[in-house]
């Protein structure tokens, strides 16, 4: 069964509470990386319809505060299907409700893989993207797999053939 992005479509709410921050008044890194986790987990389970755990987390760059009373806006949907692991993306914003304005906060990606009821790796939908951007994700995803998986030890640089084309012509 072939599903599109857009149906894994997830949009978290969130507001940013004492307990969430630092004390600079600062939203908690960690605690954001939490939200993202169960933002990305839901886009990935409607994708493939199973329930899963998280294989890997690529570097998350905090670019803007989010202050404590502000708003969280995440939204994570999958780019691209493999075997049994899929890739999401998430754009993170925050927002001032009261001053009315949104600014972005981060974006990342996260790493999917679907369990079988013994626990093990069980293949998936493929993925369909529509729009440009869904088109210009998945194709960058399977570079971006060869390089997390090469720096968690499962892939020798040497058999990364899509990362490879980027510098042999
Ligand atoms: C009772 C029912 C209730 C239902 C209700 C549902 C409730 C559900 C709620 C969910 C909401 C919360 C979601 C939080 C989710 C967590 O936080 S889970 C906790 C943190 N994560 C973990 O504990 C995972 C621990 N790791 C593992 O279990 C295993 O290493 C993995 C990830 C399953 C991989 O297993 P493995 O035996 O190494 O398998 P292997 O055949 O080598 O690889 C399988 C796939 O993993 C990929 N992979 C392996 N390592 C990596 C890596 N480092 N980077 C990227 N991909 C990798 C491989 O590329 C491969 O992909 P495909 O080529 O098949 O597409």
């Amino acid at each position: 069964m072939v599903k599109k992005a857009s149906e894994s479509l997830v949009v978290m709410t969130e507001l940013v509470l004492p307990n969430d921050t630092n004390n600079f008044g600062n939203l908690m890194g960690g605690r954001l990386m939490y939200w993202m986790d169960i933002a990305a987990a839901l886009a990935a389970m409607k994708h493939c319809a199973a329930p899963v755990v998280t294989a890997s987390v690529d570097n998350i760059s905090f670019e803007t505060p989010i202050k404590i009373g502000n708003v969280v806006h995440i939204e994570a949907k999958v780019t691209r299907a493999f075997n049994s692991s899929m890739e999401v993306h998430m754009n993170v914003w925050g927002e001032d409700a009261i001053q009315q304005y949104r600014y972005k906060s981060n974006e990342a990606y996260y790493t999917f893989v679907a369990l079988d009821p013994n626990g093990k790796p069980r293949s998936i939908n493929a993925l369909e993207p529509e729009t440009d951007d869904e088109k210009k994700l998945f194709e960058g995803a399977l570079r971006r797999r060869q390089i997390r998986l090469i720096l968690g030890g499962k892939m020798k640089p040497e058999d990364a053939d899509e990362l490879k084309a980027l510098f042999v012509k």
